[in-house]
């Protein structure tokens, strides 16, 4: 068994972590061979925190070999303390009729901070995903005041979007998951993202042979995909929880799993045609547990090439509007 690793989790109380702590606690993030500490980040706020108590009491109440420990704080300094993993879900969720752009300057602000604490108290080694919305701006936000802690470590997730795209292609084809592979996103997490369905596989075979259909292919497949989130919110009346924890368990297990290929939103550096300095959706391939290289070369047709375009225009519109809480 290896040494305890600490795993800072924001949102602690909130609907994604009801499902994600318990998830990494019983071993499906790190693997069945590390223990983990949960260091758990709440709002100073009296029902925030004793709501929280009672998930560390439900944590404790399922005797898991692989909890450690739990830290429970509202105090960014203690729950980012000496942390390995920062997975950063703490935000404000858009309700029914809201768009993202809606949340920009409300949640942008908690990465200032969040940012700063993980600089002054992470772990050398430390390695962040967001996921609170709009995700891959937070982390633009977050990364820009953390200097220890270097940008390629900030990760945001689309994970999310790449297993609806696969389980959409899936069902379009009438075949299993498993059969689809080598789907990615490009982008941003908003409907502007580009699934890029023409680099897909099932069984072995391009995606667009399989289901044959164009016009499914550039429409209602990539509206779908982009729009899940909305449709989820008007039927729950709530934003997924249960999948986007789900989604944050495959993005850091296969952080952490070299050779792995999965779409992560990561600084774009200019691949892809994106603004270098945005946080773009991209196929990426694990190199050594937390490292990973971009797969470059991916070949583009003129509607992908006019889609990453788009998604690039949302992330640039979305930097300049938070310019100024960049650091
Ligand atoms: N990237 C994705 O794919 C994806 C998917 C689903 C949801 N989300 C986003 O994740 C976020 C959380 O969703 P949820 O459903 O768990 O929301 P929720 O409202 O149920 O929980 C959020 C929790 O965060 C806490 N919080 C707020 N500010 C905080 C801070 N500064 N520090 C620590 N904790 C803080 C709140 O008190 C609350 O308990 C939302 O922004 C949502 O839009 C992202
Ligand atoms: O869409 C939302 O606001 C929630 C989340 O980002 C999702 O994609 O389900």
């Amino acid at each position: 068994m290896n040494a305890p690793i600490r795993v800072a989790v924001t949102g602690a109380a909130g609907q994604i972590c009801y499902s994600l702590l318990f998830r990494i606690a019983a071993g499906e993030m790190f693997g069945p061979d590390q223990p983990v500490i949960l260091q758990l980040l709440e709002i100073p706020v009296e029902k925030a925190m004793k709501a929280l108590e009672g998930v560390a009491m439900e944590l404790d109440d399922c005797a898991f070999p692989l909890l450690d420990s739990m830290v429970l704080t509202d105090d960014p300094n203690v729950g980012f303390k000496d942390a390995n993993w920062c997975c950063l879900v703490g935000s404000k969720p858009r309700g029914p009729g809201m768009e993202r752009a809606d949340l920009l300057k409300d949640n942008g602000k908690i990465f200032i901070g969040q940012g700063k604490a993980i600089d002054e108290n992470a772990a050398d080694n430390a390695r962040v995903a967001v996921v609170g919305n709009p995700a891959n701006t937070n982390c633009m936000i977050g990364a820009s005041h953390c200097k220890r802690i270097t940008a390629e470590r900030w990760s945001a997730m689309v994970r999310l979007d790449q297993n609806r795209a696969q389980t959409q292609l899936a069902q379009k084809a009438g075949v299993g998951t498993a059969a689809v592979e080598d789907i990615y996103i490009f982008g941003n997490h908003s409907p502007t993202m580009f699934p890029a369905f023409g680099l897909a596989k099932i069984n072995g075979q391009p995606a667009t042979s399989v289901i044959n259909d164009d016009a499914y292919l550039q429409g209602e497949f990539c509206s779908t995909v982009g729009k899940r989130g909305a449709a989820i919110i008007a039927a729950r009346g709530l934003s997924s929880a249960a999948s986007a924890g789900n989604a944050l368990i495959d993005h850091v297990r296969d952080l952490s799993t070299p050779g792995k290929i999965h779409s992560v939103a990561v600084k774009s550096e200019g691949h892809y045609g994106f603004h270098p300095d945005v946080w773009a959706g991209l196929p990426v391939k694990t190199t050594a547990p937390g490292e990973y290289e971009v797969i470059e070369g991916l070949e583009m047709d003129d509607f992908a090439k006019s889609k990453i375009a788009a998604t690039n225009d949302e992330l640039v519109s979305e930097r300049e509007t938070v310019a100024e809480m960049l650091g």
